[in-house]
C-alpha cells in the first residue's frame, strides 16, 4: 500500500496548487488536513520547522507543511514569513505602496515546505524554492494572496494574470516541490 503523508494547511488555493503541480507521479499518498498551525516567530526556516512539529504533534504521523514568504530585497528580507498578516491589513495595493521611496521594488517569492517523518526523534527536512520578481500595482484576478502584486522577472504578466498552468511551471511553489518529489522518488 502507498504510504500516507498528511499535508496540513489552512489555505484551500495552497492545497489546490499542491495537487495540481504534484500531478500523478508523486509515489506518496498525499491526504490533506486543515487546520490553522499557530506559527511562531523567527527566520524563515525556523518558522517552518516549528510549523511541521507543531503538525506532527497534532496528527502523529508523517507531515508535510508549507510555508511561504514574501521578501522584499529594500526592506532586508521583510514582511518575510509575517506576509500574511501585512496582506491582510493592506492588501495587494499596501504591499505596493510599502516600497513607495524605494528605488528597488524587487523581491524574492519563498516557498518552504517541512516534512516530518512521523517518530518523536526524526528531524524535519525542509525543501525550499525561489522565484525572483518586483512587486508592482497590482493587476489581474484576486483569488489568491499577493499574486496581483507580483511580477515574476522576465515577464510581463503577474502571477494573478498568468493562466494557473503557466505560473505553476515557474512558481516558488513548483520550484520546492520539485524537490519534494525527487526526495520521495529517490527514497521510495
Ligand atoms: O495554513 P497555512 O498553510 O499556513 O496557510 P496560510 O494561508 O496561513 O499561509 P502562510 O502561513 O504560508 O502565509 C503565506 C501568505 O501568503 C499567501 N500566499 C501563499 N502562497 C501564495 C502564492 O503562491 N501566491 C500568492 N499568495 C500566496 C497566503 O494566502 C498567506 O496570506
Ligand atoms: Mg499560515
Amino acid at each position: 500500500m502507498t504510504k500516507q503523508i498528511t499535508f496540513v494547511t489552512g489555505n484551500a488555493k495552497k492545497l489546490e496548487e499542491v495537487i495540481q503541480i504534484l500531478g500523478s507521479e508523486f509515489p506518496r499518498q498525499l491526504i490533506s488536513k486543515k487546520l490553522d498551525l499557530p506559527e511562531l516567530q523567527g527566520e524563515l526556516n525556523e518558522v517552518s520547522i516549528l510549523k511541521a512539529k507543531e503538525a506532527h504533534r497534532q496528527v502523529q504521523g508523517p507531515v508535510i507543511v508549507e510555508d511561504t514568504a514574501l521578501c522584499f530585497k529594500s526592506l532586508k528580507g521583510l514582511p518575510g514569513p509575517y506576509i500574511k498578516w501585512f496582506l491582510e491589513k493592506l492588501g495587494p495595493e499596501g504591499l505596493h505602496q510599502m516600497l513607495h521611496g524605494f528605488e528597488d521594488k524587487s523581491a524574492e517569492a519563498v516557498c518552504t515546505f517541512a516534512y516530518h517523518p512521523g517518530s518523536d526523534s526524526d528531524d524535519v527536512i525542509l525543501f525550499q524554492g525561489i522565484t525572483d520578481g518586483t512587486i508592482v500595482d497590482p493587476r489581474g484576478p484576486r483569488d489568491f494572496g499577493w499574486d496581483p502584486c507580483f511580477q515574476p522577472k522576465g515577464y510581463n504578466l503577474t502571477y494573478a494574470e498568468m493562466p494557473k498552468t503557466e505560473k505553476n511551471k515557474i512558481s516558488h511553489r513548483y520550484k520546492a516541490l520539485d524537490k519534494v518529489k525527487k526526495y520521495f522518488v529517490k527514497t521510495e
